[in-house]
């Protein structure tokens, strides 16, 4: 296995391939305070409407919201950010052991990006993924130490995924699409990523993510309650996703911007580093299975908004996403020839 950057970085200067191009770097770290702040949902009021709306603004004006009184117990956060800690924290020795590093298993360790290969610089990030439905087959896959993660985190992917729905739901209210649309396949492959950026010699110069768009529908984002880190891309400007305690970060994947034929703005962001402390966070991939078709919903497809995006199997969106950074590449192979 390539070597975990929390294996190596203690007491070293960062290395050159870690250096990004100028064009990338995050360079100056406080980012000016912007008139744009993420918007907060209250999922707890009574008023439906009110919370489409609310959900629907954020997606199409974002792509990012963070959604407060969700329905998932604050114990329960804290002990599923904990274990993922735990899990970052253990040796290397004992990391490896528990997981694969091969990305085609159901469960793997792997650092930087799944690109490392042959990607041209690195990032400062070490990830365990692993898919979590049906929990029943997963679990076996899962790291058994720290001996609480199954326990812990069975519970925590069992809650967001009820999220996830409600979520889905919401939206799917609120574009005029059947809410089947997003449970006939779409909802079937979950992935949860414990992401962890060690302390960083000079977060000036790397960054634990570059800028992208999740290749998911949507990603629920557990964050720690005093680190920022994630930077959304909007207007020209990158604006920081301030963590509010127990609170999940929620952003639109490319997916959702074809299925809604890009009513919803699958959203650019980015993770930057710090010297001080590591960082840890626990994405949520909501995706569909690999043979499911992804294709704007026939409701938002008409004469005056014709589709923006041919319709592809999810496994072909998501190998081409593997292989390629260059996003207007990407697009390309996703967009209808006439659009
Ligand atoms: O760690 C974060 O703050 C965000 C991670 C992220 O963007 C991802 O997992 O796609
Ligand atoms: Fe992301």
């Amino acid at each position: 296995m390539e070597q975990l950057v929390a294996s190596w970085y203690n007491g070293r200067s960062l290395p050159e391939t870690y250096v990004l191009p100028l064009e990338i770097r995050p360079g100056k770290l406080n980012v000016p305070v912007s008139t744009n702040i993420i918007p907060v949902v209250d999922l707890g009021g009574h008023d439906e409407t009110a919370i489409i709306q609310q959900i629907l603004e954020a997606s199409q004006e974002f792509g990012f919201f963070q959604v407060i009184n969700h329905g998932v117990p604050s114990n329960l956060l804290d002990e599923a950010m904990n274990v993922c800690k735990e899990f970052h924290a253990m040796s290397a020795k004992d990391k490896a052991v528990q997981c694969s590093n091969d990305l085609n298993k159901n469960c793997f360790l792997y650092t930087s990006s799944q690109r490392y290969a042959t990607e041209k610089y690195h990032f400062w990030r070490d990830s365990l993924t692993h898919f979590c439905h049906p929990l029943e087959k997963q679990i076996q896959f899962w790291p058994e130490k720290p001996t609480r993660y199954r326990n812990v985190v069975s519970k925590y992917t069992t809650e967001v995924s009820k999220l996830g729905s409600t979520i889905l739901g919401l939206i799917s209210k609120g574009l005029g699409v059947s809410p089947e649309h997003f449970s006939n396949g779409l909802t079937e492959n979950p992935k949860m990523i414990v992401n962890h950026y060690p302390p960083c010699p000079d977060p000036t110069l790397t960054l634990g993510v570059p800028k992208h768009r999740d290749p998911v529908l949507i990603n629920i984002l557990l964050q720690e309650d005093d680190l920022c880190g994630l930077q959304v891309f909007k207007d020209e400007e990158w604006i920081d996703v301030e963590p509010i305690p127990h609170a999940f970060v929620v952003n639109i994947g490319y997916v959702l911007q074809i299925i809604s034929n890009g009513k919803l703005k699958g959203a650019e962001h980015r993770v930057v580093t710090n010297s001080n402390s590591a960082r840890t966070t626990a994405s949520f991939f909501v995706s569909p299975s690999d043979e499911t078709l992804i294709e704007p919903a026939k409701v938002l497809v008409n004469t005056s908004s014709p589709a923006l995006y041919r319709s592809l199997p999810y496994k072909d969106f998501h190998s081409k996403f593997l292989v390629t950074s260059d996003w207007k590449e990407l697009e390309k192979f996703v967009r209808t020839t006439s659009a």
